[in-house]
């Protein structure tokens, strides 16, 4: 067996993305992936998925160029090629990441984002040379299915008129009864039994009506609201005092760990983080000042699915709860995202999935969600084929974008329809 890597492949590719709020703006009709391709000298191909906005494809393009002869099995070695890669001073003094959204951006945070491509696709390759799915690479998976929350976006029923876009049929979600619709169908068609709603676009006391009606309607589920940091500490404890009767979790309420940790003192609603512990360098001091109870992990910006279970690790030594955070993935990540948490034996939450907003994918065969749950694939590798036409549509789409869209901008979408608009001020409220 030959496994070392004789080529690798990146396509930048734009897939539909709805008009979805949050509290930078909405999201742009495509947003930007990087697909990896990994081949060793047997001819084995390895895939990976990861964001696929410039300042990723300027560290990427280097880091496949210094893989070529290297071995697959070499995953630690993946971390010392990253750390050769210069990252432009300029991505990342006083930048956050999608203007806040997933917490600060520093050079490392930007490497592992692009690692964690790299090192799915390695895994991939391995699994498939073996003949081991990527759950038993990792361990073995401690469970047969992983369970996904419904994702509740407020959202627009089109892009604004004028905008190139694909269509979605899932009409306005504006008010709780929007919302409600909205989750019935995720329900109905996926059979999710727990429920986010990604606030922060509107007063809080509309989004406190908006869970109080998902509460009404589906008794017992589990509910999260997550305003990405938008409230300040008063606002946060007066939403935790409204709705704590019904959360599971409080979702980064306001910015910040010490702000955080001030909501956590004084309220017993658990507070969940995907923006305050976003690096292993923020753990000690979120852990430390008990500001977080549950850490959304992502593999794509903590370096990969074995950086993910090191996560898992120092959250159980320190009784912190861990899940998964997710933006516009396709399908390998979901794949990538089931492998991982099914080795997660402390996984106690369902995990947050963006894929039933993507109506694209590069999979010859989408991945299904069955009671929530999304099967773990026991194929080689992780389980999933890629479909080279439909990447080959969706590149020519990114490679006839004039540059408008392949970075996230989410408060620029938003400009379309507000020309005023500029990213709010927080706390928002
Ligand atoms: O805080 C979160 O859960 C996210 O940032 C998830 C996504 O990025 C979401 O907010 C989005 O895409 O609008
Ligand atoms: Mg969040």
């Amino acid at each position: 067996m030959n496994l070392t890597v004789t080529d690798v492949t990146l396509t930048p590719i734009l897939v539909a993305d709805p008009p979805l709020l949050n509290t930078q703006g909405v999201h742009q009709p495509y947003t930007p992936r990087l697909i990896v391709e990994v081949e060793t000298a047997d001819g084995i191909t390895g895939i990976g998925e990861t964001y696929g906005d410039t300042k990723y494809m300027e560290l990427a393009r280097p880091f496949a160029r210094k893989l070529v002869g290297r071995e697959v099995t070499d995953l630690n070695g993946l971390f010392a090629v990253a750390d050769e890669v210069a990252v432009d001073r300029s991505r990342v003094s006083g930048q956050v990441d999608v203007g806040g959204l997933r917490g600060v951006q520093t050079a490392d945070k930007l490497r592992l984002s692009v690692v964690s491509g790299f090192e799915v696709a390695c895994l991939d390759a391995l699994g498939k040379a073996l003949g081991l799915p990527v759950h038993a690479l990792l361990g073995g998976k401690v469970r047969d299915a992983v369970e996904y929350s419904a994702y509740l976006f407020y959202k627009w029923a089109a892009h604004p008129e004028g905008v190139r876009a694909e269509k979605d049929d899932w009409g306005a979600a504006v008010d709780p009864a929007g919302v409600v619709e909205q989750a019935r169908r995720f329900k109905e068609t996926y059979g999710f039994t727990s429920f986010k709603l990604k606030g922060g676009v509107f007063p809080p006391d509309e989004e406190i009506a908006a869970v109080r009606a998902l509460a009404e309607a589906f008794p017992g589920h589990p509910l999260r609201l997550d305003p990405n940091g938008a409230w300040s500490v008063e606002t946060s404890l007066r939403v935790a005092r409204e709705l704590g009767d019904v959360l599971e979790y409080l979702e980064d309420p306001t910015l910040g760990t010490a702000g955080m940790a001030e909501v956590a003192a004084r309220t017993g609603v658990p507070l969940a983080t995907n923006m305050c512990v976003t690096t292993f360098a923020e753990i000690k001091e979120a852990f430390t000042e008990d500001a977080v109870q549950v850490v959304l992990s992502d593999h794509h910006y903590w370096g990969g699915l074995r950086n993910t279970r090191q996560l898992a690790a120092i959250c159980r030594a320190f009784g912190v709860g861990v899940s998964m955070h997710s933006n516009t993935h396709l399908g390998i990540s979901l794949a990538a995202m089931t492998h991982v948490a099914s080795t997660v034996a402390d996984l106690r939450h369902a995990c947050d999935s963006h894929y039933p907003w993507q109506s694209e994918d590069v999979l010859t065969e989408r991945l299904t969600f069955e009671g929530g749950k999304v099967a773990v694939p026991d194929g080689p590798g992780l389980g999933v084929e890629l479909d080279r036409t439909r990447l080959a549509e969706l590149h020519r789409r990114w490679l006839d974008d004039d540059g408008s869209l392949r970075d996230r901008d989410d408060a620029a979408a938003m400009r379309i329809a507000e020309p005023g608009w500029v990213t709010p001020e927080v706390p928002r409220w």
